[in-house]
Formats: structure tokens, sequence, C-alpha cells
């Protein structure tokens, strides 16, 4: 009966008599995003509903309880609920079905009939917000803005740690502390010495590594600081390449990682063992793989979890065999990295093929897999787009799941973007034609709002299918159109960009370089955005095109197809449905038709035009419900026993 009024959501509780602190240091947590926001009694104003961390971390049994403002300054004790915790005092859950004697019930059907709609509202938005299990998240990345950017795993994990901290959970991100000798080593100005010091065991030496902290919007954002981050370059190379001690310097992250949530009092108080490690990319791939091997069989970390996530699987982390005896793991474990390259792929006679590679081994011993997009997540289980880990990763189908990238909605918007010189909105999209002619003027082309501006922003790289770029442009530039493109990285694809421009002086622009503010630029002037990437994991600049109103030409594949709805006149009784373009196959021919119905849209049917703008900027785009989804896959990994 009692629980049947749970479900109706007609209850409200009366405070209990026990102790009420308040605490508003960083490290507790709003008792709304615990699940309880609902059952609190409406017209009560919630100030301030906190759980005292020292409680979350072995308190008495007494158990959390919350303080509610009545609206008349006075402080009222509210609800009391009870913890649950493991025999070594850890919490790890919460009553959330309050138990007996912990409530008392007012079950007020009247009260409920006289909220008014707006009220209701706001307990739908309370209920939207409300997580039901929380967890001590470790993110572990090479990049995370804006410390540290090289591309689209940079944006995720400045992003997505941030979603999940508001929605209640206890999040730390362990990314290395950079220094270039640039201005951007001022990026880490706020992240002071927690004067904590370990030692690594790996490369043949011992390592000391050191721990810098900044508590921001809700989320450890730790660095750990070694010799070897501090160099020219960016995080993983300099102007002659690749560094060549990278597999050394992620090394270190990964143990270091292992050891922060033990060693770290962040707030006063560690993560301790009972953590959810999120593993991006290869460079963070040794976590799951030393949970398993250094730490399970000592009894620590073996009701942690952890999850892979894979942003792009062409990079595996692959190393010579004779790597492994300097990863710090134990000599039994190297089947788990063991990597036998096909005949074909060896160099000479006497290459026997063998190699360790670490991202093989995070899928085997990760407890669930991700990608960042649904398409994706199927892609890589194929000969074409599973680089080889096909096998492996269709063996492994059961834990692996897709979910589509958010973006930052804050600072990509176009009604407040700092970088560009006009605001717009889909009510008023008088702005963005402004930005156009602005960034022609900037760039030093002939100024002409209505010529179809198309752009291109990304990594210069055989992933993003800039070659089929290279090879349009000479019948693309025969039409009224310009042209600009934004990027760096293959040295071959940075003089083509600049010869090109001087080719076409009054319709190509080529920026070589990293610039984020002329990116914001590009993205709220151009017309047309053109993504023809070979694969696309995911793919964010679509998404920031779509919000700014710019018209996204997309390869149809992997998280590209699946976020670009290719438009169609004919739905909804002719006014149109869709947000671009998708073509496929991955052609010069195809690529080219798909932007020349795309540029006779823009040029002939404005209204069509305007619809297509609005389509996109007004889909969500928040990391709301992608942390959602995470949050399903926390609790499927937490359900299976982990790897060991
Ligand atoms: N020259 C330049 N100047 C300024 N900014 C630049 C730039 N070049 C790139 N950027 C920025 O870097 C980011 C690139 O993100 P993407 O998702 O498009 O690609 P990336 O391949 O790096 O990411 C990988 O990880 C992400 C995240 O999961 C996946 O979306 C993607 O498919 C996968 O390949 C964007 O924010 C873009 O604006």
């Amino acid at each position: 009966m009692e629980s049947l009024q749970i479900i109706t959501g007609v209850l409200a509780f009366k405070p209990c008599s026990s102790v009420a602190q308040v605490d508003t240091s960083p490290y507790v947590r709003p008792i709304r995003q615990l699940g309880f926001a609902p059952f609190l009694k409406k017209k009560t104003k919630i100030e301030t509903l906190w759980i005292r961390a020292s409680s979350l971390n072995g308190g008495t049994s007494q158990e959390g309880s919350s303080v509610v403002d009545n609206g008349k300054g006075n402080k009222e004790r509210g609800l009391l609920f009870g913890t649950e915790k493991d025999d070594t005092g850890s919490v790890v859950g919460f009553h959330l079905i309050p138990q007996p004697g912990d409530w008392e019930i007012n079950d007020s059907h009247e009260e409920l009939a006289t909220q008014t709609v707006e009220e209701v509202t706001d307990i739908e938005e309370e209920e939207k917000i409300q997580t039901r299990v929380t967890y001590n998240i470790v993110f572990v990345t090479s990049e995370a803005a804006p410390y540290s950017k090289t591309g689209g795993l940079g944006d995720v994990s400045g992003s997505l740690p941030i979603a999940l901290a508001t929605r209640g959970h206890r999040v730390m991100v362990v990314s290395p502390r950079y220094q270039n000798g640039t201005l951007s080593d001022k990026r880490y100005a706020g992240a002071s010495d927690v004067d904590c010091h370990i030692k690594v065991y790996c490369f043949g030496g011992e390592q000391e590594v050191a721990f810098f902290h900044e508590y921001r919007e809700g989320v450890d954002w730790v660095f750990v600081d070694h010799p070897s981050y501090h160099r020219p370059g960016n995080p993983y190379g300099d102007s002659y390449g690749a560094f060549g001690d990278n597999q050394f310097r992620f090394t270190l992250l990964c143990h270091a990682a292992c050891e922060a949530p033990l060693v770290l009092p962040l707030g006063g108080f560690t993560y301790g063992e009972k953590c959810l490690f999120l593993v991006n990319d290869w460079h963070a791939s040794l976590v799951p793989i030393l949970l398993a091997a250094k730490y399970r069989p000592y009894g620590v970390y073996k009701d942690a979890r952890s999850i892979l996530v894979i942003h792009n699987l062409a990079h595996q982390g692959v190393e010579p065999a004779a790597t492994y005896s300097s990863l710090g793991l134990p000599p039994q474990w190297y089947g788990a990295l063991e990597w036998v390259f096909p005949t074909w792929a060896r160099t000479h006679a006497l290459d026997t093929g063998e190699a360790v590679n670490v991202l093989k081994g995070a899928i085997v011993t990760a407890d669930r897999i991700l990608t960042v997009s649904k398409g994706y997540a199927w892609e890589i289980t194929t000969t074409e787009g599973g680089y080889g880990l096909n096998g492996l990763l269709s063996s492994r189908k059961s834990v692996l799941n897709g979910i589509t990238n958010g973006i930052d909605v804050a600072d990509w918007d176009p009604s407040s973007d700092e970088h560009i010189p006009f605001c717009y909105s889909a009510d008023d999209l008088s702005g963005k034609v402004q930005c156009k002619t602005a960034l022609q003027k900037e760039l030093g082309l002939p100024i002409q709002p209505n010529c179809p501006l198309i752009g291109f922003i990304g990594r210069l790289d055989y992933q993003k299918g800039i070659d089929l770029i290279q090879d349009a442009i000479p019948e693309l530039m025969e039409d009224d159109v310009q042209f600009v493109m934004l990027g760096s990285g293959d040295q071959r694809f940075e003089d083509w960009m600049r010869a090109t421009e001087e080719t076409y002086k009054n319709k190509f622009r080529g920026w070589v370089g990293f610039n984020v503010p002329i990116s914001h630029r590009i993205t709220a002037g151009c017309d047309i955005l053109l993504m023809p990437s070979r694969f696309e994991p995911c793919g964010l600049n679509q998404l920031y095109a779509m919000r700014y109103g710019t018209v996204p030409v997309v390869h149809g594949t992997g998280g590209l197809k699946d976020t670009v709805e290719t438009f169609n006149p004919y739905a909804r009784g002719g006014s149109g449905e869709g947000t671009g373009w998708t073509f496929s196959p991955l052609s010069k021919e195809s690529m080219l038709a798909a932007l020349r119905v795309a540029i006779s849209t823009y040029r002939e049917h404005k209204s069509t035009w305007e619809g297509l703008m609005r389509r996109g900027m007004e889909k969500d785009y928040t990391w709301e419900s992608a942390a959602t989804q995470y949050e399903q896959v926390f609790e499927w990994a937490f359900i299976d026993p982990p790897y060991c």
C-alpha cells in the first residue's frame, strides 16, 4: 500500500528529528540528484539539499539528512534516508525507497490538487534530472579541453565529465599536465600541486609522478605531472612527427590513473576502490589490464569496473613485442595484449609480425565497450571498419554499445558566442549573413552575401577524406562558390591548401593551423559544411554546424549518418524534412552531386534553405541525453562480475 502511494507520487515527507547539517563544500551531492526531489513537499523552497560527504564516506549509520528552507528563513530538518555500506564501511548505494522508521507519510491529496500547472511542470523537471544511483567515476584521457585539445576527444573529455557530475556522480578526470613553453601552459594555472608523489615502475626504472588538482564545474580535474609531458609541441608530437616515447608517456598516465582514486584525498576523501573507470582510446587502455593483472590478484579494485570508450579505432597503441616487459604487467598477461600482424603486413622475410596492442588488451579486459555512435559500434565489427580488431570486437558484441556524443551547448551557442562578430538564433537569423560577410572580409575573399560559402574544419588526416576534396576542387571552383578550409596535420595537405589558395585567389582560402576562435567563425559564417570523412566515429563539426544553421553535406558513415538527416522536400505535406545531405559511396562524383544539390537549394529555394537551417538549429545536442544512456551502461557494467 505504501509503495503504491510512492509510485503515485502523492507523498510528502515530514521532517524527522535527526541531525541535519549543511555543508557547502564541493564534495557534497545535491539530494535532488539522488532522486528525492519529487517526494518533497511542493511550495517548500529547496534551498540547500546536500548530503554531507563525510556521511557518504563512512560516517555513522545515521545516514544522510537534508535541510529544507520553509520559505520563512527557518531551516526545517528534512528527509532522512538510509545508506548502504559494505563491510569496509564504504557507501555503495542508497535506499532509494526509504526504510521503515526513516520517514513519515503525509498523503495529503488536497495539497496536490491545489498545485498549479506550473508546479507540476516543476516536478516533471525535477524528475527529469534525477539520478537513481551515483558512481565514483574516474575518466582517463590523453586530452581534455580547455586544458589540452587536438580534436574531438578533447571536446568530449571537457564536457561529458561535467554533464555526469551535474547528474550527481562524483567525477575525476585524469590527464597529463602538458607544458610546452607557450601561453597554453597558463590553462593549468588553476591546478595546484596536491603534494602527493607516487612511484611508477615501468620501462626498466622507477618514475616519480606528481598530481595537480583543480576543482571546477563539479569535477575533480587531476593532472599527472612528469618531465616527459613537458616539451614543445602538442600532446602527441611536434613538427617532426609523433613522439617516440608515447607508449612510455601513456603507460605512466595509466599507472597514475589507477593509483589516483586510492591515494588522492580530494576534498578530504579518496574516491576509493569502488569506482568506475571510463578509459578513452588507446592512451588510457592499459587501465583495465592493470586492474585485472596488477590490482585484483591482491584484492584491490575487486569491485571496480571499467568501460572502454573508443573514439577512433584507427589508433591502437601498437609496439614491438619486446615493449611488453616495460609496461609494468606480470609476464603471464602477455596474451591479453598479444598481436600478430598478418603475413601481408610484415615488413621483411624475418619479421614474425609479433607485437603488443594496448587497445586490444582493453577490448579483452574492459567490462564494457562503448563507441561514440551506434553506427560506428556496428562498423567496427565489420572487416571494413574493424582495423583488424573486428573479429575480437564481434566476439564482445554483447557488451558493445554506441552512444552519440553531445556537445557543449554553452560554448557552441550562436546566440552568445564570443568568438563570432554577430550573434543570432533560429528566431532571428539576421546575424548569420553578417557573420558570413565578416568572415569573407577577414579572409580577404570578395564580399558576396549570396555566394554559397562552403567550409571544412578538421585534422588533415586520411580519415577526413581530404584527398577527395583535393580531387574535387578544380571542378568545384568552376562554379560560383567560395571555399574555406581550416586544418592542420599531414604536411602534404597543408602544402596543397597553401598552393590552392594561390591558384584560386578569389574563391579558396586554406588556413593552416589549429585555431579555435577561427573554427567558430567559420562554423557561423559558412552556408555549408563539408565532411567527406572516410570513417567518422561520431563527428562533432557537423553537430556544431547544425547548431549554427550551417547545413552539413557529409559522407554517410558512422556518426555522420546517425546525426545528419538527408533533406526530403516532399515530407510533411511538402514542407520538407531533414537537416542536410549524406552521400554515398565515398567518391568525388557522389560528393560533388550532393554539394550541387545543396548549392542549388541554397540559391533557388531560400525558404526551403531556412527550413533546413532552423531544423538543424532546433535539434537537441546537449549531453543530457547521452549522459542518461551512459548511466544505463554503468548499471549494466556493475551487473556482471568484473574481468579477472
Ligand atoms: N585546425 C583546427 N582548428 C580549430 N579546431 C579544430 C581544428 N581541427 C579540428 N578542430 C576541432 O577539433 C574537433 C574535431 O572533432 P571531430 O569529432 O570532428 O574529430 P576527431 O577526429 O578529432 O575526433 C574523434 O573523436 C571524436 C570524439 O568522440 C569523434 O567525434 C570523432 O568522430 C573521432 O574521429 C572539433 O571541435 C573541431 O572544431
